[in-house]
């Protein structure tokens, strides 16, 4: 496969970008499949309204250069001097989707949480907090990594004596007790979001399940007797171990990014360099082809890169794009 073929033809346009398929949605913006004049094919956000959270997540993201995060591939400079929207992000496309919804299993999914770890330690040492780390901002690229994406909630590091009281923002689910007091300025928020996605991805849902946000937010309460879950059966203690380290109550009671990367659960995990060799071997003939997100099955002989339809078996092309 090369540029040459070609996806789906858009079915209208947006400023200039065809728009192929809608990819997901949250709060404030849309993000579609699309092509560019050039037949680029790309991920573009499209914020409707929000101007700030538009401006904030584009600054991060240009400061975000590392292979476990979504890259900005053009920052539409006229947008910053828009005063309405839509406003417009470019990034690359990631066309296996999020890991919303998913259930992984062992290895992989130590493997997959392990990637959202590096980007994680990444971001804290850049001086942010992602601020809404979700299974459904953690894409798949082609070759069963893991890339973060949506910026949005993403804010400067607090400093000691930064007290003020800001908006709660981020997922009810995967928030920690102090984000919803409006305390979500420390890297400790992350470390809460990252232990509550690996619940999820590992149980298929999240650790606490409030039915409204009222009783998510009670979940959280500091002064809510609720325990920490259990993730438990006899093999899975070290899993268990680190969700529950990591959704301790009290901030400074959770693990560090670098203490989660060293833990035994992540750190005994099958060797990722044999999987990156994997994705750079595989040939796309083989037999092993399939859809999840093993190392294995979704390899390919290089990136997916903008203008370029990754090269990848047919079986799981054929099922992303119609090829003409
Ligand atoms: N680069 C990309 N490639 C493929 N899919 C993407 C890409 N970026 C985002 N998506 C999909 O679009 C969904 C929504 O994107 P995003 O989280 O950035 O929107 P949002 O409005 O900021 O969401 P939220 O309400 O959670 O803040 C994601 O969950 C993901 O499934």
């Amino acid at each position: 496969m090369n540029a040459a073929a070609t996806v789906q033809q858009p079915s209208y346009t947006v400023r200039g970008f065809g728009i192929i398929k809608r990819l997901g949605s949250g709060a404030t913006a849309t993000v579609y499949e699309a092509c560019t004049e050039k037949n680029e094919v790309v991920a573009l956000k499209v914020v409707m309204r929000d101007r700030n959270t538009y401006m904030r997540e584009l600054r991060v993201l240009k400061e975000m250069r590392h292979d476990r995060i979504v890259k900005l591939f053009r920052s539409e400079e006229n947008e910053s001097y828009r005063k309405t929207g839509p406003f417009l992000i470019v990034m690359e496309l990631e066309p296996w989707g999020s890991l919303s919804g998913l259930v992984l299993w062992g290895s992989e999914a130590a493997q997959c949480m392990r990637d959202v770890a590096i980007a994680l330690q990444y971001i804290h040492r850049k001086g942010y907090i992602h601020g809404d780390i979700k299974p459904a901002n953690l894409l798949r690229d082609g070759c069963g990594r893991i890339k973060v994406c949506d910026f949005g909630c993403c804010k400067k590091i607090a400093t000691d004596d930064d007290t003020v009281f800001r908006r709660p923002q981020g997922t009810p689910a995967f928030m920690s007790p102090e984000a919803y007091r409006g305390h979500g300025g420390t890297t400790a928020c992350d470390v809460w979001s990252l232990a509550a996605t690996i619940f999820c991805v590992v149980r298929g849902h999240p650790p606490f399940m409030g039915q409204n946000l009222v009783e998510k937010i009670m979940y959280g309460a500091p002064d809510s007797h609720r325990s920490a879950p259990v993730v438990c059966c006899e093999e899975e203690s070290n899993l268990a171990h680190l969700v529950n380290w990591g959704l301790s109550k009290p901030a400074r009671d959770r693990p560090s990014v670098d203490d989660v990367l060293h833990h035994p659960w992540m750190a005994n995990a099958e060797d990722l360099r044999a999987r990156d060799a994997a994705c750079h071997l595989f040939s796309p003939s083989s037999s092993e082809a399939g859809s999840n997100v093993s190392a294995h099955s979704n390899s390919i002989e290089s990136s997916t890169h903008i203008g370029v339809v990754p090269s990848m078996s047919p079986s799981i092309f054929l099922a992303k794009y119609t090829v003409v």
